[in-house]
């Protein structure tokens, strides 16, 4: 179904007046909110990411063996290497993650949904998107809308909607967050990496407020987390999922400080 701006403007006025006068919001309680220790709860909540544009066959299969090791939630990676990561991880409890519309979000939306469905027929089992982030800011509510739709619905899997909250005011990043749980997405996402900026704890707090509505819409905090410290902090602000390319230097540094490694 296509639904028009007029149909979207007032409902996201309405989204963004509610929120931003929700001044008590109070986090949810998490399986991840009183995590101390790098534990096995902590590793399922951790997406092992491998994005960039040089990396060679053997680093994939490096990223994958890491994550088998310390049984990280997931492996996320260009689509162009979702087939080798989905073979490596198999019989581990670790699955694959493709990014779409990787990093700038500004393909078209019959692009982004093939892409989807290839990298599901390929292995893998979650989807992360970037959403049209010029559409959002121009207020082109139907085409931010129809565009996560069609990946959610090419992708039939949990799908994360990647804001790049680097480009974004307060009420940009409650649109986004807002129509990507109407579009059925299951987590809204901060950023890429790879336009500048990165996760703050204000940020996913707002994206959590913004989603809270919608049961079952989690936030997933990437970019620019480099320590277990910083982890606990996107705990706290309502994150239930990392995006990070040093988790595994993250769960090193802490057996090395608690004398274990
Ligand atoms: O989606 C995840 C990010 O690209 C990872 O960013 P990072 O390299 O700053 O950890």
């Amino acid at each position: 179904m296509s639904l028009s701006n007029d149909h979207w403007s007032p409902l996201v006025k309405s989204k963004v007046a509610e929120v931003l006068a929700d001044t008590s919001f109070a986090v949810p309680t998490t399986e991840f909110s009183s995590i101390t220790s790098p534990d096995a709860t902590f590793a399922l909540a951790i997406d092992h990411t491998l994005l960039k544009p040089d990396a060679t066959s053997a680093q994939i299969d490096e990223l994958c063996d890491q994550a088998i090791r310390y049984k990280f939630k997931s492996c996320c990676v260009n689509g162009a290497n979702v087939g080798q990561v989905f073979r490596r991880l198999e019989g581990s409890g670790t699955i694959t993650c493709a990014v779409i519309g990787f990093p700038l979000g500004a393909g078209t939306t019959a692009a982004k949904a093939f892409e989807a469905q290839d990298a599901v027929k390929s292995g893998a089992k979650e989807i992360d998107m970037v959403v049209n982030i010029g559409a959002l800011k121009a207020g082109n509510y139907a085409l931010v809308y129809s565009d996560i739709r069609a990946v959610v619905e090419a992708a039939s899997t949990t799908v994360k909607v990647i804001l790049e909250t680097v480009f974004l005011s307060d009420e940009e990043k409650i649109a986004g967050s807002f129509l990507a749980a109407e579009a059925g997405a299951a987590f809204v996402k901060t950023c890429t990496g790879f336009s500048g900026g990165g996760a703050t704890a204000a940020d996913v707090l707002l994206m959590r407020k913004s989603v809270a509505y919608k049961s079952g819409v989690k936030v997933k905090a990437s970019a620019g987390i480099r320590s277990f410290d910083k982890c606990l902090e996107m705990f706290k602000a309502g994150a239930e999922r990392i995006g990070t390319s040093s988790g595994a230097a993250i769960m090193e540094s802490v057996q090395v400080a608690a004398g274990s490694y």
